[in-house]
Formats: C-alpha cells, structure tokens, sequence
C-alpha cells in the first residue's frame, strides 16, 4: 500500500475511495480499499491505496485526534509513503475542531509543515478563491449548511474558520499562485513553512487547479482537503513506477433492497420527496423514537414487508423540525438515538436477509456502517459524483453511502439500480 488515505466520516471516505479508485477519464487510479474504521489485521497484498473511515467528524477533538493518529500507524505498518486526511467539501466542523486539531497532529507526528488545506470538489460545486468557500454560486454560510443539524457552517472564510481550530497560523496560497503551475504551488508551500504555517488554505476553482496542487504535493507526506485534492496522487505513484495505475472494481449484486435516511441536508429532503411519489416511504417519529416507542424491529418489519419495491425509511426533518426537537431533547441525545435506531435497523435487515443497502447521511452511515462489521470494501460503479457502490466481501452485500448532499433527485431508485448491475 502506497497512499493512506484518514476520513473523519464513512460517506467521506467512499467519496475519496471513489476518486482514487477511479480517477479523471484518462488520468491514472490506484487499486482502493475502503475500511470501516482501523483494521485489526493487515491490508489484502493487491492494495495500493486504503482508506480508513472513522466517525471523527464530531466527536471530542482529542478523541478524533487519538483516533486519526491510531489510523495513521496502521496505514504507515501497511507500507504508505503519502498520506491524506479527508473532510467534508463544507469543511463540516465547529470553531473547537476537528479538522485544525487532527491536521496538526498528524503533520506534527509526520514532521511537516505547509500542508494543504483544500476542501474543493468542482463536480460537487465546491470551490474556494481567496479563502473563501462556494457551494455552486453560493458562500458557504449561505449554501443550507449554516443549518446543518451539527456543525451549521456560517462563515465561508476558511482561513478565518481554521485559524479558530490551529495553534499556528493558517497560510494561504491564492488561486493567481496555483494558475502559475505546480512549481509555483510547491514554492510557496515551502514559504510558509520556513514561516511556521503548519496549515496553509489553497485555493482551487477547477479539476486542472487540483491537478496542478496534486502534482506540487508529490513529495509530501500529508495533504488534507475534500476528496478531489486525490485527484493528481494517484499519478504521482505511477510516475514513481510504484503503482500499475488501475483500480480492479466489480459491477453489481442483485437481492433484496432497503434505503435508510437520517440526513436532514436539502438534497436529501428533495431526493425523499421525488422517492416518495411512486415507492413505500416511512417518516420515523423522532419523538417516539426518543421515547422508545418507535423500534428498529417495526422499521425493519416495513422495509421487510416491502421488499422488491425500493422501500424507505427517513428521520429527517426540516429545518424547523430539527431545532425544534434539538431544543426540546439535546443535540446529542437526539443524533445518538437516531444513530442507534438506524444501527439496529441494519442490522435487523441484514439478518433477515437484505443484500442491497443504501444510507443517506454521513453520521448515519458510519452508525450503520459501524454496526454491520463489513471487513474490507471494494469500490465499484459510481451512482452520482462522489457515490460509490461498495462491495462488502465478508457479508456478501452491496452497499452505497451517501453524502447528505450529494446525488441527483432520484439519487435512491437509480442507486439500487446501480447496484443491480444496472
Ligand atoms: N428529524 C431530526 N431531528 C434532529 N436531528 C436529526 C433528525 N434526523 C436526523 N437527525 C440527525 O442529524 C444528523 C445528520 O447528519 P448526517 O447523517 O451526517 O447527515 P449529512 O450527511 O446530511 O450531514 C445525524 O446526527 C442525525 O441523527
Ligand atoms: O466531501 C464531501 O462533501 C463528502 O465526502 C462528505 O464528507 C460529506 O459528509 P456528509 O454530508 O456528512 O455525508
């Protein structure tokens, strides 16, 4: 294994998995495994890129610290040279952490500084100039996510947000720099490194802008950012003559199917609505839920007594509904019991036989995820941008994780599709 790649959630982590196992069309990809959290036994000999998910996103700073650095020695025992800490193309944290804390651990232990700083994901409509962080023609703090049930974004100045969460000051390379090429990029890397900028923001607008920045980075050992900073690794391996420069992948599984969203983000409250018009949908009672009058056996018993129609089940609400219920139970009694619903829910589904499985929501996903001990995962067809089919060898099952705010509107229906084989 050449590339270790630390993702501080499970949709995150397939997102970037996807990237390297795919790369650009007629760009080298790198053989990819994703892992649900750090494995305790060796990566299979074929791997030549492994991505472990943690759910670090919005736990405690030094326990997402603790954890990070724990998957950074199982990445280095696997043989890596480089590695990448993924976050969200939001850049999803709070003013405490976790991205500044876990960057600066893991450059410490690695003995760098000027490490990149790219949340950016063109396809998805992430881009950054001058620090600053869109959402296609919106700022960041104006994009839905200043309402995200956990870490609402509401100052799209990235460099601002970051210094909040670092003990050192946060640098910044401007797009006029990544334009001039990667030796420009690389230059003023090492900048701000001799002036003891440990994290430095890199602006990018397009693909080729992370191409340029990847190809600078060939000889770092961290690069942190969203799941297109991966772009221009994986040729940096096969220019080395380390890796073959192509991924393996498989191309579907037929069975009996369920989709399970605890996402409250726009694009998947709009992907519910257009399911919902043709297939059996179920809204959790977030209260009941609470109350322990809603079980995961009775989610279960509707997605079992549905099967072969694509049948859902969501707790997500609007946003109004989501403050009203955080106001009234906590934030983290409430993401809590709905992460332990969801769990039990998969692993019911499994159990009675469910061999096609779509989660919506990354907090959600990695409970599922967490929950169903899936060993290893291989990367296969792609539903929407940064949405992967995975394959789970030891359960026999295919499974995709979604991003809350990634996909198209009929996101669930052409993701069991795609799974299908389709
Ligand atoms: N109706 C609801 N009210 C309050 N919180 C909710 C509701 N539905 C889901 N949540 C919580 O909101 C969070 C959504 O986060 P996540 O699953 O990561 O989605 P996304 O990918 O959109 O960020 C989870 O912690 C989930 O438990
Ligand atoms: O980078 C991204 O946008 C995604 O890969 C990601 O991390 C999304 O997180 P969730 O929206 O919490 O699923």
């Amino acid at each position: 294994m050449f590339l270790g790649v630390i993702a501080d959630d499970f949709t995150g982590a397939s997102d970037i998995a996807n990237t390297i196992a795919k790369g650009l069309p007629g760009q080298a990809a790198l053989a990819t495994s994703q892992y649900m959290g750090i494995p305790d036994k060796p990566a299979r000999p074929e791997v030549e890129a492994g991505v472990i998910s943690l759910k670090s996103r919005t736990i405690p700073p030094a326990e997402a610290v603790s954890q990070s650095l724990a998957a950074l020695d199982w990445l280095k025992a696997q043989g890596c040279t480089q590695f990448v800490f993924k976050y969200c193309s939001t850049f999803d944290s709070t003013k405490e952490g976790n991205i500044g804390p876990v960057a600066e651990a893991l450059a410490e232990r690695l003995g760098v500084k000027g490490v990149v700083v790219c949340p950016v994901f063109p396809t998805a409509g992430r881009t950054l100039y001058q620090g600053h962080l869109f959402v296609k023609d919106r700022l960041l703090s104006e994009s839905g996510m200043q309402h995200h049930p956990l870490t609402p974004m509401t100052d799209p100045d990235i460099r601002r947000w970051l210094g909040y969460q670092s003990k050192s000051p946060v640098g910044l390379v401007a797009l006029p720099t990544v334009r001039q090429g990667s030796a420009a990029v690389r230059a003023a890397l090492l900048a701000a490194a001799h002036e003891g900028q440990t994290l430095v923001v890199v602006d990018a607008v397009l693909d080729e802008d992370l191409l340029t920045i990847g190809t600078a980075c060939a000889e770092a050992a961290l690069v942190t950012g969203g799941s297109g900073i991966a772009l221009g690794l994986a040729a940096n391996f096969v220019a080395q003559g380390a890796a073959k420069g192509k991924s393996a992948g498989f191309t579907g599984k037929a069975g009996p199917e369920a989709i399970l969203a605890g996402s409250c983000s726009g694009a998947t409250w709009e992907q519910i609505q257009v399911h919902s018009k043709d297939h059996p949908v179920l809204a959790i009672d977030v209260e009941k839920a609470l109350l322990g009058t809603t079980s995961a056996g009775d989610l279960a018993d509707f997605l079992t007594a549905n099967r072969g129609k694509e049948p859902l089940v969501y707790s997500s609400g609007t946003p109004e509904r989501v403050v009203a219920t955080q106001a009234k139970y906590g934030r983290e009694r409430v993401a809590a019991a709905l992460d332990e619903l969801f769990a039990q829910t998969a692993r019911e589904l499994v159990g009675r036989g469910v061999k096609r499985l779509v989660v919506a929501g990354g907090e959600t996903s990695g409970a599922v995820a967490q929950a169903l001990d899936l060993g290893d995962l291989l990367v296969g067809p792609e539903v929407d941008p940064g949405v992967p089919v995975l394959l789970s060898r030891d359960k026999d099952l295919v499974i995709a994780l979604k991003s809350g705010n990634f996909g198209g509107p009929d996101f669930f229906a052409k993701a069991l599709r795609t799974m299908g084989g389709a």
